[in-house]
């Protein structure tokens, strides 16, 4: 049966699943506030991404040997990858100040002027979401990145007037998670570019046992391998879930992460084996029980969850894709022999009782 998204009734989704997410990839306050002390501060720190690492560490120390500024960086990659992290390394690999800023903090030609005129030799700027600045600012930065120079325009009609401004030498380091949204010619203008992947559970083991020692937490290897599994293959997500599984272990436990300590304070907070939260399964169950696996149209999965389509379909649906849980046909969302293992559920066209109901969330 397809299930379309005609007779999808306007129901007020209430947004309950997607409240205090604790798997999102993007910063939260709280991470904001932690993640500084976190940071690696050299790339011998910096885990993983080792082709990236090495590429760029070959790009620093020629520079450093040059006696010149490093080439412009460009890093792309999913929210919570190291992309500030790695453009803080760059500053301290080149012994050079850094300032941070982001795209949608750029919004007049004017505002990059004043920053690109106050920085210093040899400085670098790290500019977040660099896909989101303003049309004429990015023009502006073209001319900043090749020549270290901008023409700041004075006045206005016929009468305005291009003075130009030399700048110091640096470095600019553009991340983007969108880098297909870059125009070429801001693209072009990088010497080095570089995408980050998502980390392997592995890497992802070292990144909890490495903040657990910063936080001064007694880690198992176990439990380290406990969280990293359900950490979505992102460094933000294994330090906040390291850090409310912390919070468990000090109250329910003795303050040792093990791995039954790790599963339990994960079941809590209902983060099952897969990384998968509240959202997400509620989505995958919808499209299993309510529509025997689909094809099913985003709206009315949407409104069987009580969420907007947006959240399903931005927030619970990449990672579902990326675990080949869910697929997007042209006919709808269509749910893979994998999510029914997942769930413990029998695809209707086996015999009932062939499934098995799984331990979702460990013992
Ligand atoms: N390779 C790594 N090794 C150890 N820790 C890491 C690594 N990458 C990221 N982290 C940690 O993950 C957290 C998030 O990293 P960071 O802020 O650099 O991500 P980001 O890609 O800039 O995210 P966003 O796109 O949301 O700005 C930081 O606390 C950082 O310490």
């Amino acid at each position: 049966m397809n299930w379309d998204d005609t007779a999808a009734p306007a129901e007020a989704p209430d947004g309950a699943l997607t409240a205090d997410r604790l798997v999102g990839a993007a910063a939260d306050g709280e991470d904001q506030a932690v993640e500084a002390a976190l940071r690696p501060k050299s790339l011998d720190e910096f885990v993983g991404q080792v082709r990236v690492r090495e590429q760029l560490d070959l790009v620093l120390k020629a520079a450093l040997a040059r006696g010149a500024t490093a080439d412009h960086v460009l890093l792309s990659g999913a929210p919570g990858l190291g992309k500030t992290t790695l453009s803080m390394i760059i500053a301290a690999e080149m012994n050079a100040p850094i300032r941070i800023t982001s795209g949608p903090a750029i919004q007049h030609a004017g505002d990059l002027a004043a920053i690109l005129s106050s920085l210093q030799e040899g400085e670098v700027l790290f500019l977040d979401e660099i896909h989101r600045m303003s049309r004429p600012a990015e023009e502006m930065l073209y001319m900043a990145m090749e020549d270290f120079r901008v023409d700041v325009i004075v006045g206005k009609g016929p009468g305005a007037t291009a003075i130009p401004l030399e700048l110091p030498p640096f470095t600019l380091v553009g991340a983007t998670t969108r880098a297909g949204l870059l125009p070429p010619p801001l693209r072009d203008r990088f010497g080095f570019t570089a995408h980050m992947e998502f980390y392997e559970p592995v890497e992802l083991e070292r990144v909890v046992h490495r903040s657990a020692q910063l936080l001064d937490v007694t880690i198992e290897g176990d439990g380290a391998a406990e969280i990293a599994g359900r950490s979505r293959g992102t460094p933000r997500i294994a330090n906040r879930l390291l850090r409310r599984v912390r919070d468990y272990a000090q109250v329910k436990a003795d303050g040792v992460i093990t791995r039954d300590v790790a599963a339990a304070a994960l079941r809590v907070y209902e983060v099952d084996t897969r990384g998968l939260d509240r959202l997400d399964r509620a989505v995958l169950k919808a499209l299993l029980t309510l529509f025997s696996g689909g094809p099913v149209g985003l709206s009315t999965l949407a409104v069987a969850v009580g969420e907007e389509r947006e959240t399903v379909e931005e927030v619970a649906e990449p990672f579902l894709v990326r675990e080949g849980l869910l697929a997007r046909t042209p006919r709808g969302r269509v749910a893979t022999p994998a999510a029914w293992t997942h769930l413990g559920l029998v695809p209707p066209q086996q015999p009932p009782g062939a499934g098995g109901q799984q331990g979702l969330f460990g013992t």
